[in-house]
């Protein structure tokens, strides 16, 4: 368990942001070095290499390693599904978990392959957030509190941290932070989540309209209380502790992404420790990773969730570590003097 995030309040959340430790700059140089040695042209192996200096960085270590890793999904319920904007009814998310803790999911399998130890966290799973477009989602409190749930869950001791997410109608939220944060049309940020028919995403689009007409102005940690949801806010603690860490963090896809936009308003700087694991195939993704200036590693298509996307790039990382751990010098090659 991580120390508590020093968060009285909400206001406290920015100063805490940008107070966050920056990356061991000669541990990522020394890695990058010894990159630049190996037996191969140089550069490459591509953005493969560049994770490297990364996760040297983040975890201010000269050789980045990958022995223990954490996948923390963060489940929450949402009330704006009272708008009717999820295709499936909210006690998938309490039957997901179960799920999640049978073993039976997505995710278990993508963590046993790529070698991450699941931890699943269901928050208040029978009370969900207030709906958005009729006030706050949560109160003070309840983001607070789900700010230091989420803290609380992570490793410190992990070498990385994957974060995913369950909540039914969480693709609304996330595209209500979008739409907050980084404006435009609404129904660039709208897109058909576990699978929206057109009715679906017409009330879906009117619920965002909605939320950001009620709540226009406000970003960062008053944006979090006032769109929600608890996973969202789960997220962001999470995300946070494992900076403090020195955990270097994979985000899944554009529900995960956009749970980090009220960190990224309180300072550009608070996501730096993060890579985007894969480009989501819900529409609002790609304009989300590109306005917090990220490139996902990989590319499949996928718009599942549960933190998939994450689980699934955690795999590149390790071929990424494998070859600076493993791979022979040049010099060596050549037998140099
Ligand atoms: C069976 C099932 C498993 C899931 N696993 C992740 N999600 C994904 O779908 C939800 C978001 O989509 P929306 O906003 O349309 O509800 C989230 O729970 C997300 O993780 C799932 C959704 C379903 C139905
Ligand atoms: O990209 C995501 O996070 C996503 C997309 C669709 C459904 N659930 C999650």
């Amino acid at each position: 368990m991580t120390d508590p995030l020093p968060v009285a309040t909400l206001a406290d959340l920015g100063p805490l942001v940008h107070a966050l430790p920056g990356p061991d700059a000669a541990a990522a140089a020394a890695a990058r070095a010894r990159l630049g040695d190996l037996a191969m042209p140089p550069g490459a192996l591509g953005r493969l290499g560049e994770t490297v200096p990364f996760l040297a960085g983040w975890q201010g270590r000269e050789a980045p390693r990958l022995a223990r890793v954490q996948a923390l999904v963060f489940a929450g319920n949402h009330g704006v599904c009272a708008q009717g904007v999820a295709a499936f009814p909210q006690e998938i998310t309490a039957a997901m978990v179960a799920t999640f803790e049978a073993g039976g999911a997505a995710i278990n399998q993508l963590c046993r392959e790529a070698g991450a130890a699941l931890d699943v966290v269901a928050l208040d799973l029978d009370r969900p957030t207030a709906d958005f477009t009729a006030g706050d989602a949560m109160t003070e409190a309840e983001a607070l509190e789900a700010l230091a749930r989420g803290a609380a869950a992570v490793d410190p001791e992990a070498d990385a941290l994957v974060l995913g997410e369950m909540g039914i109608g969480n693709s609304t939220t996330a595209a209500a932070l979008a739409a907050l944060h980084l404006g435009g049309a609404v129904e660039d940020w709208v897109g058909p989540g576990a699978g929206a028919d057109d009715a679906v995403m017409a009330r879906k689009r009117a619920a965002v309209a909605a939320g950001v007409h009620r709540h226009a102005g406000r970003t960062g940690a008053a944006a979090l209380a006032a769109i929600g949801g608890r996973e969202q806010a789960a997220l962001c603690g999470a995300a946070l502790a494992a900076r403090r860490a020195g955990v270097p963090v994979v985000l899944d896809g554009f529900i995960c992404t956009a749970a980090m936009l009220p960190l990224h308003a309180e300072d550009p700087r608070a996501l730096d420790h993060c890579l985007v694991g894969h480009a989501s195939a819900e529409p609002g993704h790609a304009p989300l990773v590109a306005a917090l200036g990220k490139t996902p590693l990989l590319d499949l298509g996928m718009r599942l969730g549960e933190g998939t996307g994450a689980a699934l790039a955690l795999s590149v990382l390790r071929g990424a570590v494998a070859c600076h751990a493993g791979m022979a010098t040049l010099a060596e090659v050549v037998g140099a003097p």
